[in-house]
């Protein structure tokens, strides 16, 4: 966490991670400094949007230096809790929650699936990706001894709500919610919806009404 607490805009907030990954690629290939020319090039942000966001960190780039990457990194590393390790659940071991289950999250954040859950008796009891799969009748007791705060929802979308009602009982605070289902949940409860669908379609709008200069 970081020591005390920053308001930043949340469209500023939702761009750190983006700024974050390329920050680290930079630094392990022994970059000390990056201008905001070279970071818009790189992440698809305008300069003038990126000076702006970094002015909120406190990191204001020097004419003809740029930016500290050493100093940006250790203010992205608090502020995206990355000096902690954040504990996520799975829930739906089917085709895509199987395939997040293989895919070794710790190595871009701090993040990690430590428990998924399922209602098929044949992945209940094993484990994916070392990830053990536990039987839904288990999620809160489970969710509270692992503490476990964030869930990433994999399952059809039927059943999905009832679902989230009881994540809500084991005091869960954030969904990423994979299904198409739209869920309803408290307002202390936040829900990213990722439709991959709506995602192409925003694609392929963009491509025929913006084509990409050649
Ligand atoms: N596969 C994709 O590429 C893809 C892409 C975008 C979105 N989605 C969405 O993601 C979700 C999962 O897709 P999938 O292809 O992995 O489906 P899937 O059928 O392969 O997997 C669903 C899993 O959820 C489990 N499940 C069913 N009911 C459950 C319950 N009540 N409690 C716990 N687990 C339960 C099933 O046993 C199964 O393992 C769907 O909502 C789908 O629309 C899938």
């Amino acid at each position: 966490m970081a020591n005390e607490p920053m308001k930043i805009p949340q469209a500023t907030a939702k761009r750190l991670p983006l700024y974050y990954r390329f920050l680290k690629n930079l630094h392990s290939s022994g970059k000390q400094r990056v201008s905001s020319a070279e970071l818009s090039e790189a992440v698809k942000v305008d300069s003038a949007t990126i000076r702006r966001d970094f002015s909120y960190f406190g990191a204001l780039g020097k004419k003809g230096y740029g930016y500290n990457v050493n100093y940006l990194l250790s203010f992205f590393r608090k502020t995206l809790d990355q000096d902690e390790l954040t504990k996520v659940a799975l829930v739906g071991v089917g085709n895509l929650g199987t395939a997040f289950l293989n895919y070794n999250f710790l190595k871009n954040n701090n993040t990690k699936i430590e428990v998924a859950f399922d209602v098929d008796e044949n992945k209940v009891g094993t484990k994916i990706g070392d990830v053990p799969v536990y039987h839904m009748d288990d999620l809160v007791k489970v969710i509270e001894e692992n503490d476990i705060q964030v869930v990433i929802l994999t399952v059809p979308a039927p059943p999905a709500q009832a679902i989230t009602d009881r994540m809500v009982k084991a005091n869960i605070k954030g969904i990423l919610n994979f299904t198409p289902a739209r869920l309803t949940v408290p307002s202390s409860i936040r829900i990213h919806h990722i439709d991959l669908a709506v995602e192409l379609q925003s694609l392929v709008y963009f491509l025929k009404n913006y084509p990409a200069e050649t």
